[in-house]
């Protein structure tokens, strides 16, 4: 079902960067509120993404998150699974091949996916099973094959406007990694257990 995937990719794209900057910035702070009602274990690494193509912003969840916490960011890998970077708004970002800013650091500081407690999942579009369809890169799904065998931590939980919910389920392959949960402007969306 790869047409239906990049069909279905570009729709929800669309939607996604037509939502008019006022609702963008309300939908931000009624996802952070969801996000804030995860417990983090004291001193949690969490990592965000640098929203990016109309993605619903993480700045009010990531502002609002207890002072202990260290708020990590994607940074692509030449091995195709992502490493995460400390950072703190004002710090050096550059471009990466995808024109998504990625923290400058040295390569010492980037954490491996799995020491993170917590990690907010960009997607495009998501179901009631908290199947995601990301940007097709698949490198959530590489960087946390890991979790088909492991029990959490880290907990993945998906972040996304109310609408990127499709209606019935998302067509799915071997490879996807399911979500904890998927946490929107609305509501928290839980993986059936
Ligand atoms: N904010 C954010 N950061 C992220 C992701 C994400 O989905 N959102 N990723 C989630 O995996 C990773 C990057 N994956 C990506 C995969 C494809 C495209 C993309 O725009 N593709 C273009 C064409 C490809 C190209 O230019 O080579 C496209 O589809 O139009 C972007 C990011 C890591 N960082
Ligand atoms: N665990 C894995 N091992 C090897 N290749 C993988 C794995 N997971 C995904 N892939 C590869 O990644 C490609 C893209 O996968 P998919 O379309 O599901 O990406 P996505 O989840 O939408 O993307 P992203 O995680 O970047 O947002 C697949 O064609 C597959 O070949």
């Amino acid at each position: 079902m790869t047409t239906g995937r990049s069909a279905l990719r570009r729709l929800m794209r669309e939607r996604r960067r037509e939502v008019p900057p006022a609702a963008r910035i309300g939908a931000a702070g009624g996802l952070a509120a969801q996000l804030l009602a995860h417990p983090l274990p004291p001193g949690a690494h969490v990592a965000g993404y640098w929203a990016a193509d109309g993605e619903i912003p993480l700045h009010v969840w990531q502002l609002r998150l207890p002072g202990d916490v260290t708020y990590c960011l994607p940074v692509l890998h030449e091995d195709g699974r992502l490493r995460f970077a400390p950072w703190k708004a004002g710090e050096a970002v550059e471009a990466n091949r995808y024109g998504i800013p990625e923290p400058v650091v040295a390569a010492d500081a980037l954490l491996q996916p799995e020491r993170l407690d917590l990690v907010v999942v960009p997607l495009v579009g998501f179901d009631h099973r908290c199947h995601r369809l990301g940007m097709g890169g698949g490198w959530y799904d590489r960087s946390f094959a890991f979790r088909h065998h492991a029990p959490a931590p880290p907990v993945l939980v998906g972040a996304a406007f109310a609408f990127q919910q499709v209606v019935g389920e998302l067509p799915s392959e071997d490879w996807d990694v399911q979500l904890d949960a998927v946490c929107t402007d609305l509501s928290t969306v839980s993986r059936a257990t």
